[in-house]
């Protein structure tokens, strides 16, 4: 099967001291992928390149079948992809506002966005949030809006920085529950994380990152065994 995303000789430079390279990567739809790493190492910087919010200085993004090329190339494709911020940004309105925003672009409106929005809420253990005040909310809280607002637009990829910082058990699993059936119902998620025990519990393929550049083949790791478990 044609990858969803692949990078070829990607290279891109932030200041004097640091550049991502990567020769190669294939991300197939429908597969969890685990960016790691040590603090600095480029994981949001990889996810800010597939997400196109940033173009590389060097070498080729192919989304769906297509070179992504240059400013307008980025925005066409942009629609299908979903990158949720270490640190999301919330509108000053309510939970309900949040998620209508990328709905009402995509002209999904009335009774259609009421359902996808309460669904999307149902979804991450927030039903009931809808009228709260997003800017009120715990730490916690807001990243789980943040997710919502991510999948209420249904990507077809989902990029994630550090989703599950801060989270209490309950909503890390539930978090985990959906991330698995995101991937069964075809979305591709790419998340960064320093959660060791991650890629085992999503059945996840792992690359590691250090100082902007891979290191070794992607590791898949079966749900029985996990030797990165406490490396990661
Ligand atoms: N906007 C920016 N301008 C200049 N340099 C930046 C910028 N953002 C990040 N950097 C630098 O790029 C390098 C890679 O950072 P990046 O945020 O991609 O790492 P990371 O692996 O996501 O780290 P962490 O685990 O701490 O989130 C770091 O040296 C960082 O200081």
């Amino acid at each position: 099967m044609d990858p969803i995303f692949s990078i070829r000789h990607l290279e891109f430079r932030r200041g004097e001291s640091f550049s991502l390279a990567i020769e190669q990567i294939d991300f197939q739809a429908g597969q969890i992928y685990l960016l790691a790493g040590a603090n600095g190492a480029g994981k949001s910087t990889l996810l800010q390149l597939l997400a196109l919010l940033i173009a590389p200085d060097r070498g080729e993004i192919r989304f769906d079948g297509n070179t992504v090329k240059g400013a307008a190339g980025r925005h066409r494709f942009r629609r299908k992809i979903t990158l949720v911020d270490q640190s999301p940004f919330l509108f000053d309105t309510t939970v309900y506002n949040n998620l209508a925003f990328g709905l009402r672009m995509r002209d999904v409106n009335g009774d259609l966005q009421r359902r996808r929005i309460l669904k999307a809420l149902n979804s991450v253990g927030l039903e009931g949030f809808e009228n709260r005040r997003a800017r009120a909310l715990s730490g916690g809280e807001s990243r789980r809006v943040a997710l919502a607002r991510a999948l209420v637009i249904r990507p077809k990829v989902l990029l994630l920085d550090e989703p599950t910082a801060g989270l209490d058990d309950d909503s890390l699993s539930l978090f985990e529950t959906n991330l698995a059936a995101l991937s069964e119902a075809g979305v591709t998620v790419i998340m960064s994380t320093h959660d060791g025990g991650q890629a085992r519990r999503l059945n996840g393929k792992v690359f590691r990152l250090e100082n902007g550049r891979l290191t070794g083949a992607v590791e898949t790791l079966s749900s029985e065994y996990c030797p990165m478990e406490n490396v990661l």
